[in-house]
């Protein structure tokens, strides 16, 4: 048993978000806790955003991501935009510089409640999202699900926006896919030694285009950040759409911009739903009784 944390189940737009309060201790959030709050339906969650005190010079909070199946996860746009709302509702600011294992990202409120997340630069290397073979080009690699000749999707754009996402373009309703069984089979493909986030993706406009997100780790959800800036910046790589993307994921639309400067940001909404109390060691849990601090 440790000490009980804080936290606030959370979502943005449909992804659901548990952030935990990890500073002033050493421990961490353990992947068992992860797996206990995953299964009870009351804290059903897609990850977790452990807040942790700051390690590195010029930040102000370290954050560690967790998937639903307790493994780690290098970026999480959604949760950045959870973590942000409810650090701003505790300190009164509005503006934050967090370190997480994707790299130093900036992230502020706006006057409307909107948050705007810098997700970093993506890359575009093989190695770097990583995949287990040479491809020089990685706005289409060679990749497919169903029969030879007749395959139901193929030639997907890969990048890694700090973890790995595979975007396969189709040209009609992205929900006549059955991505929950092909979901899993890209995840766990040998072309991704270290799984990937598989993304569906229709674009309907030069700056307009509509995804479906299996996750690695947490399967189906109703949206994933980092996957409509994956999806928006292969749209621009690929000629397909502009650099100012909105992309419309099950939950709702995100607004990505993929600046000059290469930086991706993605703006959208968070919700906070209730809070509590957890074990990080077993994910035992209890909520906050109403009206209190
Ligand atoms: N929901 C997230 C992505 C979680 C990342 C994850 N599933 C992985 O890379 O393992 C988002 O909004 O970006």
């Amino acid at each position: 048993m440790a000490q009980p944390a804080a936290f606030a189940k959370m979502n943005g737009l449909g992804n659901e978000i548990i952030v935990a309060d990890m500073r002033g201790r050493g421990d961490r959030v353990l992947p068992a806790a992860a797996v206990a709050l995953a299964a009870d339906p009351a804290t059903r969650f897609d990850q977790i955003m452990a807040i942790h005190d700051p390690r590195v010079g010029g930040t102000d909070y370290h954050v560690e991501i967790l998937n639903a199946d307790g493994s780690a996860a290098q970026a999480c746009g959604n949760g950045m935009r959870c973590v942000v709302q409810a650090l701003a509702a505790e300190t009164g600011r509005r503006s934050f510089v967090f370190a997480t294992a994707a790299g130093i990202l900036e992230a502020r409120e706006h006057e409307d409640g909107l948050i705007s997340v810098d997700m970093g630069r993506p890359r575009f290397g093989w190695q770097e999202i990583p995949l287990a073979e040479e491809f020089r080009d990685t706005r289409m690699i060679e990749l497919q699900v169903g029969p030879i000749d007749a395959p139901v999707l193929h030639s997907p754009s890969v990048v890694s926006m700090g973890n790995p996402h595979a975007v396969f373009w189709v040209e009609d309703d992205v929900n006549a896919y059955d991505l929950a069984r092909f979901g899993p089979l890209l995840e766990h493909h040998p072309m991704f030694p270290e799984r990937a986030n598989i993304t569906i993706a229709r674009v309907t406009a030069r700056d307009a285009m509509t995804i479906r997100t299996w996750e690695r780790g947490a399967g189906l959800t109703r949206a994933c950040g980092s996957a409509a800036c994956a999806a928006a910046v292969s749209g621009a790589r690929t000629g397909r759409t502009d650099r100012q993307v909105t992309v419309t994921v099950p939950g709702g639309p995100l607004e990505i911009a993929w600046r000059e400067d290469d930086h991706v940001v993605m703006t959208g909404p968070a919700e906070w739903e209730f809070s509590g109390r957890f074990d990080p060691e077993t994910g035992a849990w209890e909520r906050d009784t109403e009206g209190a601090a």
